[in-house]
């Protein structure tokens, strides 16, 4: 087995440190409110799931859903910084940036709404016997 060089390892405390950054952003964004909701709401859809039984491809979707919400607040909140940093007085562009940010968190969370409904609706009916 080969030995590894200095530029081997000075890669690999590259990687880990940026993975280390990362959590440290992740630990940044989940300070937000909008997280902390997100955070709650995901843990009762799991919950959900395993209540009402739902086949895998439910829990797959569910857990999609609640990943790509909670990665979206996350780049709403550096886009919030982004614009906080270059435009901390009022100016239309900033308010359009902040806005179309919250706007893509929107759409995921109403796209979970539909995934949720199309989850847990035939599963519940399923569980009661009606179906
Ligand atoms: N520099 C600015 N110029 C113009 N409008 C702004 C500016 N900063 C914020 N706004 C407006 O105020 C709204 C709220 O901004 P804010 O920075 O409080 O974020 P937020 O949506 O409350 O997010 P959070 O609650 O996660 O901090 C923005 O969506 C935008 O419409």
């Amino acid at each position: 087995m080969s030995e590894k060089t200095g530029a081997d390892l000075k890669r690999e405390n590259a990687l880990i440190k940026s993975f280390g950054y990362a959590a440290q952003g992740t630990r940044s964004a989940s300070s937000e409110r909008n997280f902390k909701v997100d955070c709650a709401a995901g843990a009762g859809a799991v919950l959900l799931c395993v209540l009402l039984q739902v086949p895998l491809w439910g829990f797959v979707a569910v857990t999609m859903c609640v990943g790509i919400q909670l990665a979206l607040e996350t780049v709403n909140t550096a886009i919030e910084a982004v614009v906080d940093l270059a435009s901390p007085e009022i100016h239309p562009l900033a308010k359009r940036a902040k806005d179309c940010a919250a706007g893509a968190a929107l759409i995921t969370a109403c796209m979970s709404v539909v995934v949720g409904l199309a989850v847990y609706v035939p599963a519940a009916l399923k569980l009661f016997g009606i179906v």
